[in-house]
């Protein structure tokens, strides 16, 4: 299911929580929401999921069936783990009940316990088998790695793949911790302050920005010209993150490939004029 937002504008009083919002998700394609906190990601989510309605702007292509998991999800006070699950698989035509009991297995969670009493990460468990086993067109899962120990980010992420595999859907998910679902991502959207300033495939992104360090003369004649994302200077050491930069290295510079955690904080903290660089 592709869905497209255009201008998509919300405000909170003098708040725009997003501002101008025009993406594409694209069908089949697990995409990551990214940026700092505060950034419009958990806004975006909810408009998506028809939770929120947004100032201004359109979204369309949602009528396929939408699964939003919040961080924040609340239930009933009564409600043990296995309600929550019961619950989910009502209002969720595409459920998979084996899904779910494998996933309540492999994460060892506790059917009978309330979940007002779950440990974060347990709750984040319960959102990810909720998500996963929901196989909703469009699957929202907001920061679900949150309180997860080693262990269980690795069962997530192996469900999450395994399940998409063999029924490719639209997932986003969002997280301000970009190490933990590099691996899983195809496309990227990062949010900052309500806008886009990246929207682009994780393939494309990879190895566009390199750091530089060396002689400041050095470093400042192979960036000049190219789009510059952040710089430090130790002594008479210059360090350079830039896109653009000429293929051939002259010697004493030392080039390093930029992670793609690198390229989006320093993307999302980059000067406006710079942003351009890297689209
Ligand atoms: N109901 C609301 N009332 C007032 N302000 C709000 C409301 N919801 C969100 N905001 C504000 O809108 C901005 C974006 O919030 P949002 O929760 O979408 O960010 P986020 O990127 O999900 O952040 P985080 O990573 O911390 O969850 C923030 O400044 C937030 O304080």
């Amino acid at each position: 299911m592709s869905v497209t937002t255009a201008g998509l504008t919300r405000h909170y009083g003098p708040v725009r929580a997003l501002d101008g919002v025009d993406v594409t998700l694209a069908d089949g394609v697990v995409h990551g929401l990214l940026g700092a906190s505060g950034a419009g990601k958990t806004t975006l989510l909810r408009i998506l999921a028809g939770q929120e309605f947004p100032s201004a702007g359109t979204v369309t292509g949602t009528g396929g069936g939408v699964c939003l998991v919040r961080e924040d999800q609340t239930y009933p006070d009564t409600y043990r783990v296995a309600h929550a699950l019961r619950a989910a698989a009502l209002l969720q035509p595409h459920w998979s009940a084996e899904v779910a009991r494998e996933l309540v297995t492999a994460f060892g969670l506790p059917l009978d316990r309330r979940v007002a009493k779950l440990s974060r990460g347990m709750r984040s468990m319960l959102g990810a088998t909720v998500g996963i086993a929901s196989r909703a067109p469009l699957t929202l899962l907001d920061e679900p790695y949150l309180g997860l120990d080693a262990g269980s980010r690795a069962t997530l992420s192996r469900a999450l793949l395994a399940d998409y595999a063999e029924h490719p859907r639209t997932i986003v998910l969002s997280s301000h911790l970009i190490d933990e679902v590099a691996d899983l991502l195809e496309h990227v959207v990062v949010l900052d302050r309500g806008r886009v300033v990246l929207d682009d495939d994780v393939d494309a992104l990879r190895g566009r920005a390199v750091t530089v360090s060396g002689p400041v003369a050095a470093v400042e004649g192979f960036v000049a010209g190219a789009g510059e994302l952040h710089r430090e200077q130790l002594g008479p050491t210059l360090r350079v993150t830039a896109v653009g930069t000429p293929d051939a290295v002259p010697a004493g510079l030392e080039v390093t490939p930029v992670s793609l955690q690198q390229l989006i904080v320093h993307t999302a903290s980059a000067p406006d004029a710079h942003r351009e660089e890297t689209r």
